[in-house]
């Protein structure tokens, strides 16, 4: 088992408040996310969870246990750092079962478990050797493992992949994403990157500035973002937003999103000039400069040639642009 409820959590440090009143539910088996900019207050909250960093108010429940007053280490909880945190002068086997043998685990028990996660994460080749005598991938992987043998209710990852190259990080995602379906784990991560958020939850956390902006699952926040925030923040390239007045709108903001544009040379809604054209083999990202609604990226699947300069008209989907009032929030 492993739930988790946060209640009304808030943090200041001094004078500042980081975390303004945070409410969430998460389920046994679920795997959550929390994104959002820069200093929202994500790596706070997961430590808070952790027990890292004690909440100025409100609750932590772990399956339904206030768990205020316990120490991190008897939580059930095993958290994997961006860092990796491993001890350098242990092999990768020791780093594993260290934890395990500090609980006083038995030593077959503890073979059992490092065999399943060694097997897991394909680390069986490396276990005699140190950190030092791996890649990030690896050491990452061996970060991973040590949590797994612990057999947590919950799992804590803060920013696992940011110090991993691209192709890594996309390898690694899908470990991660894998290792959630096998051991059908609670697990809540923390990134900064929308894709990494879109691609491994079940359900997404979106932080501003110390408060939730919208819980949901990743494609009801595409399609159904609850504001201005949360339409600029999920999706890439980002939503063209557009003054409602430059268009005749009531709204004050028109949101369309790169892909719902479609481009045509002789024809269209806004009458534009291309700027620049971005060949990413599969898309075609097109900068265009249109006299009524400003700059727009419009994104296009497969190739288009379009020289800078030349004049086109791009045409949003009626059924795919978002109306937002002047308070940001959609209207529907
Ligand atoms: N110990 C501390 N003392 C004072 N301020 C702190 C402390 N820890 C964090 N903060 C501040 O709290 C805010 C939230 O920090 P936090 O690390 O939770 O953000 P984050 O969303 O995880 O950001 P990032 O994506 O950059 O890691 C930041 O403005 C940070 O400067």
């Amino acid at each position: 088992m492993g739930s988790l409820k946060i209640e009304n959590i808030k943090k200041s440090f001094g004078s500042v408040d980081v975390l303004k009143g945070i409410d969430l539910d998460v389920t046994d088996g679920e795997f959550v996310v929390f994104v959002g900019p820069s200093g929202c207050g994500k790596s706070t909250l997961l430590r808070i969870i952790a027990g890292l960093e004690d909440s100025t108010s409100g609750k932590v429940l772990i399956d339904g246990d206030n768990v205020g007053n316990v120490p991190p280490a008897k939580r059930g909880i095993a958290m994997v750092f961006q860092t990796y945190a491993l001890y350098p002068h242990l092999t990768v086997k020791n780093n594993m079962s260290l934890g395990l043998k500090q609980a006083g685990e038995p030593a077959d028990e503890i073979a059992r478990r490092v065999g399943i996660a060694s097997s897991m994460l394909s680390l069986e080749p490396y276990l005699e050797r140190r950190p030092a005598e791996l890649s990030g991938g690896q050491r990452q992987r061996v970060a991973i493992g040590r949590a797994v043998v612990r057999e947590p209710k919950l799992f804590l990852f803060d920013e696992p992949l940011s110090n991993l190259d691209a192709a890594l990080r996309v390898n690694t995602r899908l470990e991660i994403a894998q290792l959630h379906r096998r051991l059908a784990a609670t697990m809540i991560y923390v990134t900064h990157d929308q894709v990494e958020a879109m691609t491994l939850a079940d359900k997404i956390v979106v932080l501003n500035n110390g408060q939730i902006e919208q819980v949901g699952a990743p494609m009801e926040l595409y399609n159904s973002p609850a504001n201005e925030f949360v339409a600029g923040f999920i999706g890439s390239p980002k939503m063209n937003f557009i003054d409602g007045g430059r268009l005749g709108e009531a709204a004050k903001t028109i949101g369309v999103r790169p892909e719902h544009i479609t481009v045509d040379r002789n024809a269209g809604t806004w009458k534009g000039t291309v700027i620049h054209a971005e060949h990413l083999g599969a898309d075609t990202n097109l900068y265009i400069d249109t006299e009524k609604a400003g700059l727009l990226t419009v994104r296009i699947f497969g190739v288009y040639d379009a020289e800078p300069g030349a004049a086109i008209y791009a045409t949003p989907d009626p059924a795919r642009t978002y109306r937002f009032g002047a308070d940001g929030r959609v209207i529907r």
